[in-house]
């Protein structure tokens, strides 16, 4: 059985990116959307990415960017993936993916077991789908506010791309989340923070830890 991949998203510090490096993360995830409390710039995302080695993916977590914006992040050279959380088309994903060369997550926002099926539009677009939990109507953020869906839409769901699962992990719910789902990446942001923005060193520790466990 292969390991369980773990993405630790919304990362700004140095001190908590190399937490979660030794924590054992898989993934670290960068967000570029300046109305998050987790936004980077892209030349503050190229510093704290330089210590990362190579076989840690580095993600920029993006909301229907323009093709400027990903050029400005494409330059820093610091990414392997792109995760798109807005509202991209599956056309607009593969011309992303073609344009900028990097390989492409999107995420798709669930509620219901019509959303899961809605991630098949994406095969031969995108590289990878994380499934999220949809934000309320008006929400100020796409993702990122620790809500969760009911796991149980994605058993025996066929899926046709890789795929992980993010929305509402936690310490003390991921080992449950795994189960259910079987998923083979799980993704957290707000569940390892103290306060909007502000990741916890010990909480990245205790969630890989608790991940690392499945
Ligand atoms: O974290 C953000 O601020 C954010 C902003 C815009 C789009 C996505 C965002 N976060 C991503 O949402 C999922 C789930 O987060 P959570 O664990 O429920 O807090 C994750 O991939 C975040 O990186």
């Amino acid at each position: 059985m292969s390991r369980l991949a773990i993405k630790i998203c919304g990362l700004s510090t140095p001190d908590t990116v190399g937490a979660a490096m030794r924590a054992g993360a898989t993934h670290l995830g960068f967000v570029h959307f300046p109305k998050s409390p987790r936004h980077v710039e892209a030349d503050r995302l190229r510093a704290l990415a330089a210590p990362v080695p190579s076989h840690v993916g580095r993600v920029a977590v993006l909301v229907d960017p323009t093709d400027e914006t990903l050029a400005d992040l494409s330059a820093t050279g610091a990414l392997t993936a792109l995760q798109l959380h807005g509202k991209e088309i599956p056309e607009r994903v593969a011309a992303i993916r073609q344009r900028f060369g990097i390989p492409v997550w999107k995420a798709i926002p669930v509620k219901t077991r019509a959303d899961i099926d809605a991630a098949g539009a994406y095969a031969g677009a995108a590289d990878f789908i994380l499934f999220d939990a949809k934000t309320p109507e008006g929400a100020a953020l796409p993702g990122g506010m620790g809500l969760r869906f009911d796991w149980t839409l994605l058993r025996g769901a066929s899926l046709s791309l890789p795929w992980g699962l993010s929305g509402g992990l936690g310490i003390d719910n991921v080992a449950e989340a795994v189960r259910i789902t079987g998923a083979p990446l799980v993704d957290v942001s707000s569940g390892v923070e103290s306060a909007p923005g502000i990741k916890s060193v010990d909480k990245i520790m205790a969630f890989c830890n608790a991940a690392s466990a499945c």
